[in-house]
């Protein structure tokens, strides 16, 4: 460690756990993560889109370690309102320890904001809700009260923020409130491994996706790809080896496809998403495992693309 911010205070046991960030789009949600964050792990995250639950960034707060998780796409509630969709989004931030909803001083509560907050009501027992009003520099300190109250009156929030994302006001409050309440336990990405693991994912997610596309309903959530190694060679380009573990030896079928045919197709349509993303080749290699425990062994982890071995180090 070169890098004092990572340092866990003597005496004080870790914290670890998910964090997810909810509210409609342009509220500030990538501004707050770049602030809580820092820009470096969460720089390509945007160009992903996948309907799980993904990882924006980790962010270290005195001895917690903060995974953010968001639900890209789904929070786009626009003219009809189709709340069963944004219902279907609470579903990634069901798996969090955290949820903190994010939404915007001086547009107030929006249709947007109403839906969301159905789904808070309907869904969010047990999980502790944090609001989080952004662009306060852009109303009266009179208007954030009644806000404030109006949103409280329409769901027990366990704290209110009123925050400046741009500005970087209020941000540490946040964080710190959210470090403080994440379950004990040892962190969950090595430290030195924070800063490459988001591009590992994002590989992961391609190939997960492009499966997704191919097998349509097939093999629903019964598999899950992990990037095994990544491999930076001197030519510039990038070998990439990732595992698709699948639950029985059926479904191996399924996703190789007659003579290869489906994992050869999505090895490509990944490869050129990957290249796309980092600017130069890549040789991807690909492999279909049984592992019929996979999901209770990493359910958790992998859901949102967490390479959760034993023996990591
Ligand atoms: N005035 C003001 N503007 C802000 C603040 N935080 C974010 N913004 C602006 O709001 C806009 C949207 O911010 P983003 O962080 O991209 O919002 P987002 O929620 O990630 O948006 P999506 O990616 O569309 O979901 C940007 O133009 C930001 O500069 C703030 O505290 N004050």
């Amino acid at each position: 460690m070169t890098d004092t911010e990572g340092q866990i205070p003597e005496g004080e046991s870790t914290r670890a756990g998910f964090v997810a960030l909810i509210g409609e789009p342009n509220a500030g949600k990538s501004t707050l993560l770049n602030r809580m964050v820092g820009a470096k792990v969460s720089i390509v995250t945007h160009k992903v889109q996948t309907t799980r639950a993904r990882i924006r960034g980790v962010a270290i707060d005195g001895a917690s370690q903060i995974v953010f998780v968001d639900t890209p796409g789904l929070f786009r509630p626009r003219r009809r309102l189709d709340r069963a969709m944004v219902a279907a989004a609470w579903s990634g931030a069901a798996d969090a320890d955290l949820v903190v909803l994010l939404i915007e001083a001086h547009r107030g509560i929006t249709e947007g904001v109403e839906a969301i907050l159905d789904v808070l009501a309907e869904r969010a027992a047990g999980h502790p809700v944090a609001l989080a009003i952004n662009k306060i520099d852009r109303v009266q300190a009179a208007d954030l009260l009644k806000l404030t109250e109006d949103m409280n009156a329409r769901f027990d929030f366990a704290q209110t923020f009123m925050i400046s994302a741009e500005k970087g006001f209020g941000v540490a409050d946040l964080r710190g409130w959210l470090a403080d309440r994440l379950p004990e336990g040892p962190w969950l990405y090595p430290e030195d491994q924070i800063a490459d693991l988001p591009l590992r994912m994002i590989a992961a997610e391609m190939t997960r996706e492009k499966l997704t596309l191919r097998l349509h309903q097939e093999l629903p959530y019964q598999l899950t790809v992990e990037t095994e190694s990544w491999e930076e060679r001197k030519d510039g380009s990038a070998r990439v080896d990732q595992v698709i573990y699948v639950m029985r030896d059926g479904h191996k079928g399924i996703v190789l496809g007659n003579k290869g045919e489906t994992i050869k197709g999505v090895g490509q349509a990944a490869r050129v998403d990957m290249e796309e993303l980092l600017g130069h080749k890549v040789h991807l290699f690909l492999q279909v495992k049984v592992r019929p425990n996979w999901l209770e062994e990493s359910e958790r982890y992998s859901e949102i693309g967490l390479d959760f071995r034993d023996g990591d180090a």
